[in-house]
């Protein structure tokens, strides 16, 4: 009885932002890793690709030719440009996976949460990434060895813009510590999951709760 009543839910658009280099990649790796009722969007961006990435599965590289067109065709749910290179979430695939029963959790910045928000509006779970110190966040941008000093100066360089956005957000964290971060994620999903205008498989467990109350009792 529990388990049908739980499969009837609205799924989460769960979005996790953060100025580059705070982690985000890293959390969102380990949440698919730990939850197959998580699946990620993955966006489609004019930016190369960086050692290590795969075409399909970090995203999905396009020259910009093709980014405008599929712009024009309407097949992305929110784009925006950062970092000089536009970067979209297409929506074929977010509303397929909403339609299996997934949750789905995208990695864009905040100028794609407005506009998810703005589409999707009380399905979304906004949560914001801070690093615990600037110092901190240039260390891992290095430590990462994916850009150069020029691509990080210019990561560093917008980052206060980022962070000045955190206010649009639900829920903001602190990654200092990685597995106390993904915890903290962890549990946002958890609860959002079990609010109940996302239990949709309740309304009926409820009414028939009551209806299974004897008549005479309800009088009581
Ligand atoms: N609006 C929007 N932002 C995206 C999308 N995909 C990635 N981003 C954001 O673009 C920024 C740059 O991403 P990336 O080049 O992978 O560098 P990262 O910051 O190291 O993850 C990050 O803030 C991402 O969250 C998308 O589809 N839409
Ligand atoms: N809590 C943490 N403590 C130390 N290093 C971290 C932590 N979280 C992430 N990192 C490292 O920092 C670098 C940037 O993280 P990444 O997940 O790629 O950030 P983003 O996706 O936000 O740009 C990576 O090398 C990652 O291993």
């Amino acid at each position: 009885m529990a388990d049908s009543v739980h499969l009837h839910r609205r799924g989460v658009l769960f979005i996790l932002s953060s100025p580059s280099g705070a982690g985000k990649t890293t959390i969102s790796k380990k949440m698919l890793a730990a939850d197959p009722d998580i699946a990620p969007s993955i966006s489609a961006t004019t930016r190369p690709m960086r050692p290590g990435e795969r075409d399909g599965v970090d995203y999905h590289f396009v020259d910009v030719e093709t980014f405008k067109q599929m712009a024009a065709d309407g097949e992305f749910l929110e784009w925006a440009h950062v970092f000089g290179h536009r970067y979209g979430t297409p929506r074929g695939p977010v509303e397929d996976l909403l339609a299996a029963g997934k949750d789905v959790l995208f990695d864009i910045d905040w100028q794609g949460a407005q506009q998810l928000y703005q589409e999707a509006g009380p399905d979304v779970v906004r949560v914001f990434i801070l690093p615990p110190t600037m110092a901190e966040l240039e260390r891992r941008l290095r430590s990462r060895g994916t850009d150069s000093d020029e691509v990080i100066a210019a990561r560093m360089a917008r980052a206060a813009n980022e962070i000045s956005h955190w206010d649009g957000y639900d829920y903001v964290l602190i990654n200092d510590d990685v597995e106390g971060c993904f915890d903290e994620v962890k549990a946002i999903l958890r609860a959002e999951r079990l609010k109940r205008r996302r239990q949709i498989g309740l309304i009926g467990f409820a009414r028939d709760l009551i209806r299974s109350v004897p008549e005479a009792d309800k009088k009581l």
